[in-house]
């Protein structure tokens, strides 16, 4: 339902639009001044505003200035009276969308108003698909299992199957879920991810389903200034495709929800009265053996089952190092672009250094590592083993040197992440593995943990 906010001073106007415009389904909300309007806007998401241009407390144009520089800017509509056309037409090229003479003619409100609701999806789309478009969508590799993923990727894409993807961190799931969505016929359609591990337990229902009637986490009754509804993951993918990260992460009543959600398409938001309809095509992904969780309680079967349709399974790169020289490649040209250095090349000696270590991190690690060596060595156009940093090459030469520990380390940040990696792999080992167990331990929150061990390259398994 889309949400209108009339501003106007004058009672009758607003009185008789809002009860036309709720006629008409919309969700309306009034407000007689520019300060009462402003909180509400703060408040709740709104698709458009009918603003007068003449208010009591304050000029309608400068206003709109403040709405448009809102995070999820509303389309604004102005209202003008005779004499203030002039007004209204600068407002149009201050960013509203469009507007409307007093006397206000229903037909004409009503047209502007569709265009304007229309207008601002398609903002709304475009925004999500610039986002897409930043993230890049080839998945690199030469070595068989990358071949052979790729072509799974090709044949599966344009089905509706439901795919379940397994690797560890940083391997390529996600870029393996977009690569899927772009070869699908959803292709022109949003792809919303959700990283289920990273988000505190309290918040992931809301976070998938949305609320409304401030049920959202910490309430969102008018004028504490949390926003009153919110739409959730699966709402803002209807059309397209939904990407649930790490979902062995979810608790068993959030996994209830998402498999009557799947089943149903349909499903609750939380505090609605009204269910919300979608049509999504969802892919995880997982770095746990969910049979393996199934087993101990953790995970459920049925979802399990609903999720694996077509299962893909992408080795760690220390399996394929063979993919290094053509993964190393790729990132120091897009680097090398980011970074206005053309033509940085990496020698053979330096490249056959990255094939000793066992990257903990994948590739994920390796794309970082190229960025930071690109960075730390300005004015280098070919790149050798001693710019890579001493916690590669330390590993690549352990069979050789013995290996002592803490001298070699280049930074003090490199130190710093070395003590912080060991330290959290064995807690984990205490933890056998259990993240909220170590998280405890460590006296961090689950999802502070998880974003640490993602930055660090820590794996579970290890
Ligand atoms: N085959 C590949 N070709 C090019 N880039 C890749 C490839 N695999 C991974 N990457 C890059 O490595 C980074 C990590 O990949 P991605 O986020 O897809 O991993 P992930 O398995 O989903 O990780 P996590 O489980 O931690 O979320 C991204 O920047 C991605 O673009």
């Amino acid at each position: 339902m889309n949400h209108v906010l009339i501003v106007d001073d004058e009672q009758e106007i607003r009185e008789s639009l809002e009860s036309i415009l709720r006629e008409e389904e919309y969700l309306v909300t009034t407000a007689a001044t520019a300060t009462e309007a402003m909180a509400l806007l703060r408040d709740a998401p709104y698709d458009v505003v009918l603003l007068d241009v003449w208010l009591p407390d304050r000029d309608g144009l400068d206003a709109l200035g403040e709405i448009r520089s809102l995070e999820h800017p509303p389309e604004v509509v102005i209202i003008s009276g005779h004499g203030t056309i002039e007004a209204a037409v600068k407002a149009t090229k201050l960013g509203a969308y469009d507007f409307l003479e007093k006397p206000l003619s229903l037909e004409r409100t009503l047209v502007v108003l569709k265009n304007a609701t229309q207008a601002r999806k398609l903002r709304e789309d475009n925004a999500e698909f610039a986002r897409q478009l930043a993230v890049k969508g080839t998945v690199t590799g030469q070595s068989v299992p990358m071949k052979a993923l790729r072509q799974q990727i090709k044949l599966m894409a344009p089905t509706n199957g439901r795919v379940l993807i397994y690797g560890e961190s940083g391997t390529g799931k996600e870029l393996i879920g977009r690569a899927m969505h772009a070869e699908s016929l959803r292709k022109d359609r949003v792809f919303v991810e959700l990283n289920c591990a990273a988000i505190p337990e309290d918040y992931i229902e809301t976070e998938l389903f949305g609320y409304r009637n401030g049920a959202g986490p910490g309430g969102g009754a008018p004028g504490n200034g949390r926003p009153t509804e919110k739409r959730g993951t699966f709402e803002r993918a209807d059309g397209g495709t939904l990407f649930l990260d790490e979902v062995g992460d979810m608790s068993l009543k959030t996994q209830a929800k998402v498999l009557r959600a799947l089943d149903e398409q349909r499903f609750l938001p939380v505090g609605a009265s009204h269910p919300v309809h979608v049509d999504v095509r969802v892919i995880a992904a997982t770095n746990k053996d969910l049979e393996e969780e199934i087993a101990r309680g953790n995970f459920r079967e049925d979802l399990f089952y609903r999720l694996n349709v077509i299962p893909f399974y992408v080795p760690p790169l220390r399996d394929r190092k063979e993919d290094i020289p053509l993964l190393v490649k790729e990132f120091l040209l897009e680097f090398g672009q980011q970074y206005g250095r053309a033509r940085v090349e990496m020698s053979d000696d330096a490249l056959a250094t990255l094939k000793q270590y066992h990257w903990p991190g994948n590739v994920r690690e390796l794309r970082n590592l190229v960025e930071r060596v690109l960075i730390l060595n300005p004015k280098i156009q070919r790149l050798d083993r001693k710019h890579l940093p001493a916690l590669v090459y330390r590993e690549a030469g352990k069979t050789s040197n013995g290996n002592g520990r803490g001298e070699e380390f280049a930074t003090l940040l490199e130190a710093r992440e070395a003590y912080e990696r060991d330290y959290i792999l064995k807690k984990l080992d205490e933890c056998h593995g259990n993240v909220s167990r170590a998280a405890e331990g460590l006296g961090l929150e689950r999802s502070h943990l998880y974003r640490k061990m993602k930055a660090l390259g820590v794996t579970v398994k290890e």
